[in-house]
C-alpha cells in the first residue's frame, strides 16, 4: 500500500445520535485501497454506528462521508454495494434455504437473454469458491453447513462482487481458531489485491497480524490513529480504555475446598458428546477447551441442562435433573449459554427486565419495581460496567458487548453454588474482560465452583486452574500447573496426543 494513494472512503467530522446518547461525535477516519485499518474502541464506543454508517446501514446527523475524494450520501445497503462496499458482520445474511452457488450470486444472478443461467451460476460459483480455497459443494443447501463454511460461503460472495472496501463487522467472533486464521488469510490476500478493509475486533492478536493501522474510538470520539504493529498493545489499550490494564487476569489463592459439582458419565443424547466424568471442588475454576465439534460446547449445554442428556450430575451430592434448563438452574447451575442472543436474550425487553429476568420475581411485590429494586437495577448496571442511557432502554438497542455484559451480570448475581459459562467474554472489549475476570475470581472466593468453556487459550490458561481438553466427542486429556500452555493444550485438542513426550518442545 502507497501512504500517498488518495483514500478510498473517507469519513469526516461524522455524529450520530440515538435517543438518549451520542454515539458518534466528530468521528473520522480514512481507508486506502490495499490498506487494512482497525476500527478499535470499547464496548459501545461507537465502532458498529460507524461501519453501519459506510455500508449505508445508517445515515449520519452531521459530518460528511467522501468515495473516491467525492462527497456521497450512501443512502442504503445497496447503494453501498453499487459503490463496492461489503459489510461482513456476525450476523450472517445468507439465504439459508438457497444453495451455495445462489447465495454466492444473490441479487446478481448470471443471464441468457431473459432467462438464469444456472449452469454459467455453478461453474463461476465453484472457481471463486476454489481461488479462495474453499471447498464446498456449490449445490448443497446454505443451511446444512457449518457457521465456518456459512462464514467462508459470505466472504466468497463478497469478494466476488468486486468489493472495494470489505468492512468485518466481528466477523470472526464465532469462527473456530483455524476457520478465523483462514478469514484473515483471505482479508491478507484481499488487501495485497488493492482491496481497502475496516475491520472490527476485540481480539488483540487479530488486529496485530492483520492490520496496518489502528483508529481508536472512545465515546463516540476520536482519540486517535496509530500504525500497526509498532504500538505497543499496552499503548493501544491505555488509548482505548483511557487507563492502564494490569494485573489483566486478576491473581487468586486457589485452596480448593469440598467437591460441588460431580459428573459421572455425562453424555448427550445427540452424541455429540460421550461418557465424561470430572469434579470440580469450591473456589476452582476449571477450563474446557477443544476445537469446534469437539464436544466442549455439548459438556456445557448438558450441564446447564439445555440439551438431551444422560449420565449423572450432583451439586453438592444431590442429584440433577438433567434437560431441564429450569430445574438446573434451581439446582444451583448457573449457565451462561454459548448463543446468548437466542437464548438468553429477552430482545423486545428494557435492560432492566433482562439483568433482573432470574432474581426480579424475587423482590418485587405485584409486579411494581420499587425504589430500592431499581436501585438494585442500577447498582448491578454500574457493577457489570454495562453501557446505557438508562435502564429503561430496549436491550437491542445496547451495543453487543453490552448485551452480554447485561446477561452475565444477571447470571452473576444469583448467587449459585456452580457457574457453567460458555465464551463469556464473547464480543466484550479488553477493559470489560478483566472487570469480567475479576468478577469470576470474586465468585470463586466466596466459595463457587466455576467451568469456563472458551476458544480462547490464552484466557483459559490466565484463569483457570486447571483445563480438561476435548476431542472428538470426549474429555480427552487434562492439563495444570506448568503443563497448562497453548503448547500441550493444542497439542491434546488437535491431535488427542496427551503423552509429554509427544508434544515436543515447548515453545
Ligand atoms: N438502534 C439504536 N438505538 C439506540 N441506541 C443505539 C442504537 N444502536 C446503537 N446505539 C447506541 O450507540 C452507542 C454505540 O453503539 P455501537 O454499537 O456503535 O458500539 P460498538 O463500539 O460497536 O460496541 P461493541 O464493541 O459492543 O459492539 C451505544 O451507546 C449504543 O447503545
Amino acid at each position: 500500500m502507497n501512504a500517498n494513494t488518495a483514500p478510498l472512503v473517507e469519513v469526516r467530522g461524522v455524529s450520530k445520535r440515538y435517543p438518549g446518547v451520542l454515539a458518534l461525535d466528530d468521528a473520522s477516519l480514512s481507508v486506502r485501497p490495499g490498506e487494512v485499518v482497525a476500527l478499535t474502541g470499547e464496548n459501545g464506543s461507537g465502532k458498529s454506528t460507524l461501519s453501519k454508517i459506510i455500508g449505508g446501514a445508517e445515515q449520519p446527523d452531521g459530518g460528511v462521508v467522501l468515495v473516491d475524494g467525492a462527497e456521497t450520501v450512501i443512502a442504503n445497503p445497496a447503494t453501498a454495494l453499487k459503490l463496492g462496499i461489503v459489510m461482513i458482520s456476525q450476523e450472517l445474511t445468507l439465504a439459508p434455504e438457497l444453495t451455495v452457488a445462489e447465495n454466492v450470486f444473490l441479487g446478481r444472478l448470471p443471464r441468457r437473454g431473459r432467462f438464469i443461467d444456472w449452469a454459467t451460476m455453478r461453474t463461476r460459483a465453484r472457481e471463486e469458491l476454489a481461488a479462495l480455497d474453499v471447498h464446498v459443494d456449490v449445490d448443497a443447501k446454505v443451511a446444512d453447513l457449518s457457521v465456518e463454511l456459512q462464514q467462508e460461503v459470505e466472504i466468497a460472495r463478497a469478494v466476488s462482487s468486486q468489493a472495494r472496501l470489505l468492512i468485518l463487522d466481528e466477523a470472526t467472533s464465532s469462527l473456530s481458531e483455524h476457520a478465523t486464521e483462514r478469514l484473515l488469510e483471505l482479508v491478507r490476500e484481499q488487501a495485497r489485491r488493492g482491496v481497502a478493509v475496516l475491520m472490527i475486533s476485540h481480539r488483540m492478536p487479530e488486529l496485530y497480524s492483520t492490520a496496518g493501522s489502528a483508529v481508536v474510538l472512545r465515546d463516540g470520539r476520536l482519540v486517535g490513529t496509530v500504525p500497526l504493529p509498532a504500538t505497543p498493545e499496552s499503548q493501544l489499550v491505555r488509548m482505548m480504555v483511557g487507563r492502564e490494564l494490569n494485573d489483566y487476569y486478576g491473581s487468586r489463592d486457589c485452596t480448593p475446598g469440598e467437591v460441588v459439582l460431580q459428573v459421572r458419565d455425562l453424555a448427550s443424547a445427540d452424541g455429540a458428546l460421550a461418557p465424561t466424568s470430572f469434579e470440580v471442588r469450591s473456589g476452582e475454576i476449571v477450563g474446557i477447551a477443544g476445537l469446534v465439534g469437539s464436544g466442549k460446547a455439548q459438556l456445557g449445554m448438558a450441564l446447564g441442562g439445555a440439551v438431551a442428556a444422560s449420565g449423572e450430575v450432583r451439586v453438592n451430592g444431590t442429584p440433577v435433573a438433567l434437560g431441564d434448563p429450569r430445574r438446573a438452574l434451581s439446582a444451583g447451575i448457573g449457565l451462561v449459554p454459548d448463543d446468548r442472543k437466542r437464548a438468553a436474550l429477552l430482545p423486545t425487553r428494557s435492560v432492566a427486565h433482562n439483568m433482573t429476568l432470574t432474581w426480579l420475581p424475587k423482590i418485587s411485590r405485584f409486579g411494581v419495581v420499587s425504589r430500592s429494586e431499581n436501585r438494585r437495577v442500577r447498582e448491578a448496571i454500574a457493577e457489570y460496567g454495562v453501557k446505557t442511557s438508562s435502564p429503561a432502554k430496549l436491550i437491542t438497542q445496547l451495543s453487543g458487548g453490552n448485551q452480554q455484559k447485561a446477561i452475565l451480570g444477571r447470571i452473576f448475581a444469583l448467587g449459585c453454588p456452580v457457574y457453567v459459562l460458555s465464551e463469556p467474554t464473547r464480543g466484550v472489549d479488553v477493559g470489560s474482560k478483566s472487570q469480567i475476570y475479576a468478577l469470576l475470581q470474586r465468585l470463586t472466593e466466596n466459595g463457587a465452583a466455576v467451568v469456563i468453556i472458551s476458544s480462547e487459550l490464552p484466557e483459559l490458561i490466565g484463569l483457570a486452574d486447571r483445563v480438561l481438553v476435548c476431542f472428538q466427542g470426549a474429555v480427552h486429556g487434562e492439563c495444570s500447573g506448568e503443563q497448562l500452555t497453548e503448547v500441550h493444550l493444542n497439542a491434546i485438542a488437535v491431535s488427542g496426543r496427551t503423552h509429554t513426550e509427544d508434544f515436543g518442545e515447548p515453545s
